[in-house]
């Protein structure tokens, strides 16, 4: 409740009875992006009678504190206490989550419903652009499965591992419990294989998903050297008998992950690997340092050698279907295609690859990645309805759109409509807010299904 933006309801034309502001990625490093993340704000801090008298009182107390004189909406918010019973007067119009959009279209719009309320709409502007982190490592973790897809259906007979194939490490390095929780559910969109269980959390509470990303027994550094350098044959049969079935992930980089592949993995417990394969097991063998494509390619080239391969349909080798490999270091948009580009070179199927993301994939982002801005485009004032813009000579990229917005699609193409020329019928935004309600809910499953990637699309059986 406590947020910026105290004083502008001292700041706006008198007789202002409305102010309409939209939100969009200007640009950026990617020229689309996947629109998540609007619904868990809603939800957390918005849907409801989420005011009430007592922390209008505190808002007051700390502004004073703060500003040293009176500059808290005292009138305005307790006005929304007593008139609307905490309910925020607001509406809010968004394009669905998981719809993939051209930058510099509108996603969403947010107006006052009570002309009293005219500051209110800016207000929340703090929170709502919040919105760019979700939507910018939705779109990271796309654009990854994008290439992902590319070698894989090059090089693999089947698209199917493609969900589980870039995997989130990146609890530890995200800037709290919650940006993790955020940050992981957008990966989610994409992929289900992750490590950060957070996000599980946010994608039953606030997506409607039971169970939205699996992973497997995986040892860490502390697990394996606690036995000792001269212990980790025995750290490494340990794994593979204390999960005797199903798949079991090994870093094996400790100390010299070729002796790991040559003489521990390819030679004295050879044949605990080779006997998991009657149960349907897998062993996943993770290098953890070393220059990510050639560590990959020459991992792959041992235990190859050791345990043998077959030829797939595209002519790429395959390691038996008991032993896999997964790179969980240096992971990232701008790397992982120089690891497939190197397998292939040496006739790898990606199939027998998983990356993990960690930094990359939830922090090594910020507002700035896509562009993201939230600007007023019309109001109302002495009941005149004008378009309100902003045009900097210093900076042209930094130009708004002018009037009331809406996203429309024409031959496909998704066009901005601008100062209220839009066709109603033809507009992408969905009321998914109004006056302290959510009129609109997406599950993770539908979401999901309209992020697909289009080779999965044109793949799919019709
Ligand atoms: O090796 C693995 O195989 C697949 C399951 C996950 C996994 C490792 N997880 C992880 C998480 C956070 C930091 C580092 C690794």
């Amino acid at each position: 409740m406590v947020w910026l933006q105290v004083t502008h309801h001292k700041q706006y034309p008198p007789n202002t009875t409305h102010v309409y502001s939209y939100f969009e990625s200007r640009g950026g490093k990617f020229p689309t992006t996947v629109f998540f993340g609007l619904q868990y704000i809603l939800k957390r801090w918005l849907v409801g009678p989420v005011v009430t008298k007592e922390m209008v009182a505190e808002a007051k107390d700390v502004y004073k504190k703060h500003f040293g004189k009176e500059y808290f909406n005292e009138d305005g918010w307790n006005y929304i206490v007593e008139h609307h019973k905490g309910y925020l007067p607001l509406r809010v119009r968004a394009v669905p989550e998981g719809m993939v959009v051209p930058t510099k279209n509108v996603l969403f719009t947010v107006e006052n419903t009570d002309p009293k309320c005219y500051w209110l709409t800016n207000f929340f502007e703090t929170l709502l652009v919040q919105v760019w982190y979700p939507m910018t490592v939705a779109t990271n973790s796309r654009y990854q499965k994008e290439i992902i897809a590319k070698y894989l259906n090059e090089t693999a007979d089947s698209m199917v591992g493609l969900p589980f194939k870039l995997h989130d490490f990146g609890f530890r390095g995200a800037s709290s419990v919650e940006s993790a929780g955020i940050g992981d559910c957008a990966h989610l969109v994409n992929f289900v294989g992750t490590d950060t269980i957070a996000g599980l959390m946010v994608a039953r509470n606030y997506y409607n998903c039971d169970m939205a990303g699996f992973s497997i027994p995986a040892a860490e550094h502390s697990t394996i050297t606690t036995w000792g350098k001269d212990g980790e044959i025995e750290a490494f049969r340990n794994m593979l008998t204390q999960f005797p079935t199903g798949l079991v992930a090994c870093v094996s980089d400790s100390y010299d992950i070729w002796n790991a592949c040559e003489k521990v993995w390819g030679g004295e417990l050879k044949d605990l690997v080779v006997q998991r394969g009657a149960t349907g097991s897998t062993l996943v063998v993770r290098p953890d340092s070393g220059d990510p494509p050639e560590v990959v390619v020459k991992v792959l080239e041992i235990l190859g050698n050791k345990f043998g391969t077959t030829m797939n349909g595209k002519g790429y080798k395959m390691l038996p279907d008991y032993l896999r490999v997964i790179q969980g270091d240096g992971i990232s948009y701008e790397t992982l295609g120089d690891i497939l580009i190197n397998m292939k070179k040496h006739k790898w199927s990606a199939d027998n690859l998983t990356f993990g993301s960690g930094g990359a994939l939830l922090q090594k982002l910020n507002r700035d990645t896509q562009k993201c801005a939230f600007k007023c485009s019309s109001c109302i004032v002495n009941g005149k309805e004008v378009n309100v813009f902003k045009k900097p000579i210093t900076d042209p990229g930094k130009n708004s759109k002018k009037g009331r917005l809406s996203l429309e699609l024409q031959d496909g193409n998704f066009v901005t409509v601008q100062e209220g020329k839009g066709n109603p019928e033809k507009d992408q935004l969905v009321t998914v807010f109004e006056n302290g309600k959510l009129l609109k809910e997406y599950s993770l499953d539908e979401i999901r299904e309209r992020a697909q990637i289009d080779i999965v699309k044109e793949l799919k059986p019709k």
